[in-house]
């Protein structure tokens, strides 16, 4: 069953709500927060301590976007090679979106992207699945030396322009009580898939972002230099 339709229920209680089911798959270098976060999109605060994710970890949140209740599943995966291989197709398996994530303060989680895009691609089997770009640890942009040796936001901007995906630029780590950027990321994503009346993974359905085709000199045109 396409997983989009499953509703969520654990007994034959009627009575039980039943929710259509967004799974939502959170991708990038390993230390680059991931799972930093989805914990703070699930619990709304900083985690006190993460270790490196071993295959995956799961949260879930209930969301009431235009008067429907929804779950969003975030599948929070390791970024470590030998923590993920084996578990690479079901990261894939009927996803209605990837967030792909990089660390800001770390230029070689963003010249990799390619390669996570070249996964995504691969193992999306055709299909056209929605993904944003975000940027993480912004908060140590002004730390340390005056001069910024992270990624430029420029580079950030002609990289998700090139691949026509959204970005975003934030931290797992701001202040709680401030506007809550993270969860407007991931509240703006679920809106954007939960409009998709027909489920559909085809592109005119999912609107104007897609997976990049393989393309190996565009690849290397946005590969950062720095
Ligand atoms: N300053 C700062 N540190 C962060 C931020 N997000 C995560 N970290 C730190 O970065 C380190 C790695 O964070 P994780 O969320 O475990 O990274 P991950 O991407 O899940 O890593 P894997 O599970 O190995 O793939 C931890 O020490 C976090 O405390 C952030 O926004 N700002
Ligand atoms: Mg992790």
């Amino acid at each position: 069953m396409d997983a989009s339709l499953e509703l969520s229920t654990s007994t034959g209680n009627t009575s039980v709500p039943r929710y259509r089911i967004f799974k939502i798959v959170v991708i990038g270098d390993s230390g680059v927060g991931k799972t930093c976060l989805t914990y703070r999109f699930y619990a709304g605060r900083f985690p006190n301590k993460t270790e490196a994710t071993i295959g995956v970890d799961f949260r879930e949140r209930i969301l009431d976007i235009e008067g429907e209740k929804i779950k969003i599943q975030l599948w929070d995966t390791a970024g470590q090679e030998r923590f993920r291989k084996s578990m690479v197709q079901q990261y894939y398996r009927n996803v209605h979106a990837i967030i792909l994530v990089f660390d800001v303060s770390n230029p070689a989680s963003f010249r990799n992207l390619p390669l996570w895009l070249e996964e995504c691609r691969w193992n999306a089997q055709g299909q056209e699945v929605p993904c944003i770009l975000v940027g993480n640890k912004c908060d140590l942009v002004h730390q340390g030396s005056s001069v910024w040796a992270g990624v430029k936001g420029e580079q950030v901007r002609k990289f998700a322009e090139a691949h026509g995906m959204p970005f975003y630029l934030t931290s797992a780590k701001e202040p709680e009580g401030q506007r809550d950027h993270v969860g407007a990321i991931f509240m703006s994503l679920a809106y954007r898939i939960t409009r998709q009346r027909t489920f559909s993974y085809r592109s005119e359905a999912l609107g104007s972002f897609k997976l990049p085709s393989r393309n190996r000199k565009e690849k290397e045109k946005w590969a950062c230099n720095c």
